[in-house]
């Protein structure tokens, strides 16, 4: 099952197959045209497929290997001048390649030293986790976190390609199953109430895998579409980061080391949806609906913080236009729109 997402000179595929992993050179050689290729990875992802990556690798390309530690506290701006150093010791040119192996952690961060390494080489995506093949490893974003808030330096930059193997989600933990489903209930609530309806239907992740190349297609293909009509997040593209302004304050509230991305935004929808129930913004029930597949697949819906500590981190939201949030709202599930507020608009709960 293969995608193109359209963007004029920056169009790329997003392949999506069991066992593409298995033979992803005759993929990755038509489009690295160098003599060397960089694996940005983790320590976790690279024991499982770091060799198989590097080994097909080499019989084209000198191949080096940037392995950081797991999990989001790798994915900060003090970590870059560790990587840019190993990037010149291995003497990396502008006409090589980084590729991202690994979870939305090593994709974010690997894009974001492609984007800036050289002023800009080439890049290519093979997302590992649930929620990187549903989200992260497509649409340009690559950013790092500062400890005042998430993703709050970045970039687009856009990959060569997307390989997507979902053979890797064998190996994900539980909890980073659940933490990807978190963004594809997401995508339910936006824009596919069949999807969200679907979604409930699984008793297993046996069950939930046998569909597992459809439903990363359809989030895929649902991303595309926003992306294509804004690329830059001034419009429809917004009505992604629905549960993020309440989710990402959440992350950097616990230091980025309680909740997981996925986990934080699941409060945030479920939060928010209450506040705009409260409000008459959205059908009432609706929140309810969300936190019912969330606790299917095992994701909070509260955080019990109080909202009055939450501004801070919210305030230097990217979704801050003209002075006002741009906080996504549903109507009801499958339907949602942009709602511009200041942070008063949390006040309606003393704690989320
Ligand atoms: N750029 C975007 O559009 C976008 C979209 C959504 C989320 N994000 C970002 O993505 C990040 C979260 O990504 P994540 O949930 O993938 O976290 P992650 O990259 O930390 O991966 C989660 C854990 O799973 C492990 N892992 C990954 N693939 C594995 C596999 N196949 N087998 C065994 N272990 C594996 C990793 O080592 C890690 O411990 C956040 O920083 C979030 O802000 C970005
Ligand atoms: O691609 C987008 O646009 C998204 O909003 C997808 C989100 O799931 C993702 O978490 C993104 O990184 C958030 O973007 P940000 O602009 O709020 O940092
Ligand atoms: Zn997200």
């Amino acid at each position: 099952m293969d995608l193109k997402v359209n963007l004029g000179k920056d169009s790329y595929k997003i392949y999506i197959k069991q066992g593409l992993l298995d033979h992803i050179l005759e993929h990755i050689e038509p489009l690295c045209k160098g003599k060397q290729v960089m694996i940005i990875s983790d320590d976790q992802v690279y024991s499982h497929y770091g060799q198989k990556l590097t080994q097909q690798l080499s019989q084209c390309y000198r191949v080096g290997q940037v392995i950081i530690p797991h999990g989001e506290q790798s994915k900060r701006f003090d970590i870059l001048p560790d990587i840019y150093h190993q990037l010149l010791a291995f003497h990396l040119t502008r006409s090589d390649a980084i590729i991202a192996l690994g979870g939305g952690v090593i994709g974010d961060l690997a894009g974001f030293v492609a984007s800036t390494f050289l002023r800009g080489v080439q890049f290519i995506q093979i997302p590992t986790s649930l929620l990187a093949q549903v989200d992260s490893s497509v649409g340009g974003k690559v950013a790092v976190d500062l400890p005042e808030g998430k993703n709050l330096v970045g970039a687009f930059k856009h990959p060569g390609a997307v390989f997507i193997d979902p053979l890797t989600l064998k190996t994900l933990d539980q909890r980073y199953i659940n933490d990807g489903m978190g963004e594809v209930i997401k995508y339910g609530c936006i824009f596919d109430q069949s999807l969200f309806q679907q979604l409930l239907s699984y008793t297993s992740f046996d069950d939930l895998y046998q569909d597992i190349d459809e439903i990363i297609y359809r989030c895929v293909d649902l991303k595309r579409i926003v992306v294509e009509k804004d690329l830059l997040d001034f419009g429809d593209r917004l009505a992604l980061n629905f549960g993020h302004t309440l989710g990402h304050a959440i992350e950097q509230y616990y230091h980025y080391e309680k909740y997981s991305h996925g986990e934080a935004i699941s409060i945030g929808m479920v939060q928010l949806s209450l506040i705009a129930e409260k409000k008459g913004l959205t059908q009432k029930g609706t929140a309810n609906q969300i936190k019912k597949a969330l606790d299917l697949y095992h994701l909070p819906s509260v955080a019990h913080i109080p909202t009055e500590e939450l501004k801070k981190a919210m305030a230097l939201d990217k979704k801050n236009i003209n002075q006002k949030l741009s906080f996504v709202l549903l109507k009801e599930i499958g339907d949602c729109f942009i709602y511009p507020s200041d942070l008063s608009f949390i006040d309606e709960s003393r704690e989320v």
